[in-house]
């Protein structure tokens, strides 16, 4: 059972994902993680990020590793645990610039496709691309979606005594990354045409995980 789980930020992709996958015993793949890892070696590494080509010839050399357990995901560069500075405005800020770059997407969607083959048994894999591009033989799409205000209040309660930037500062920043993801040439943010979409802004955490255990449950009873 291959389950891909797309939508912009803040709509409830990593949430809902670790616990679906839990509650189904299924494997977790957390595919932004990836992609801020990369980033965190560019910018560990003195790669300007604002140059592709010095991206685009450094894509090669960091060796990414995904936990893929629902309960404990872990993620590592080159042996070192970046599971916490991946998580950093850094990062954050830069990760739109160095995803957009072809040859770090085709290097980080092969990794993608080599984890999801191998997982047993199955994996719920959550990203921007994962229906359209990375698994689009997948047996469930699914693409969550929520209002700008709805996903930026979620977000400025997580940052809320760490690094708050404000509800409008932190709705401007999803908004500008959001537009960056979806515009890029290269496996933009995009709904699969068999994906499901499903509106989170009205519904509680609890409910979106229900919706999407109940639409793999159907797939496995073959409805
Ligand atoms: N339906 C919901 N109602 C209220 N809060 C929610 C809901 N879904 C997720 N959240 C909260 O919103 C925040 C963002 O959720 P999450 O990290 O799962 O989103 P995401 O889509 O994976 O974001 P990103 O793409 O930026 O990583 C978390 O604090 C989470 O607990
Ligand atoms: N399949 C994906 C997943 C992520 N990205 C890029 O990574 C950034 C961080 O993702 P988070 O889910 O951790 O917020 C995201 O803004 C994209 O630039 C991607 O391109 N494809």
């Amino acid at each position: 059972m291959i389950v891909g789980i797309d939508g912009p930020s803040g709509t409830g992709k990593s949430s809902t994902s670790k616990a679906v996958a839990a509650k189904l015993g299924l494997r977790y793949l957390d595919t932004g993680a990836q992609y801020r890892a990369i980033t965190w070696w560019m910018l560990h590494h003195g790669i300007d990020i604002k140059d592709p080509a010095a991206i685009a010839a450094a894509a090669g050399r960091a060796e990414i590793v995904s936990g893929t357990d629902p309960s404990a995901p872990t993620i590592t560069v080159d042996g070192t645990d970046v599971a916490a500075p991946i998580r950093t405005q850094e990062v954050t800020s830069a990760v739109s610039a160095v995803s957009a770059v072809p040859e770090v997407r085709a290097r980080i969607t092969e990794l993608q496709r080599s984890i999801a083959k191998e997982a047993v048994p199955g994996i719920v894999v959550e990203g921007r691309d994962i229906g359209t591009t990375v698994l689009p033989d997948a047996d469930l799409k699914v693409f969550l979606t929520a209002s700008e205000e709805a996903r930026a209040a979620r977000r400025s309660g997580e940052l809320k005594g760490k690094d708050a930037a404000g509800l409008k500062a932190t709705q401007e920043a999803l908004a500008r990354r959001d537009a960056a993801d979806s515009t890029r040439k290269t496996s933009p943010l995009a709904k699969a045409g068999d994906a499901v979409e499903v509106d989170t802004t009205e519904l509680t955490l609890e409910q979106v995980i229900e919706c999407v255990v109940t639409l793999v449950e159907e797939k496995q009873q073959g409805r």
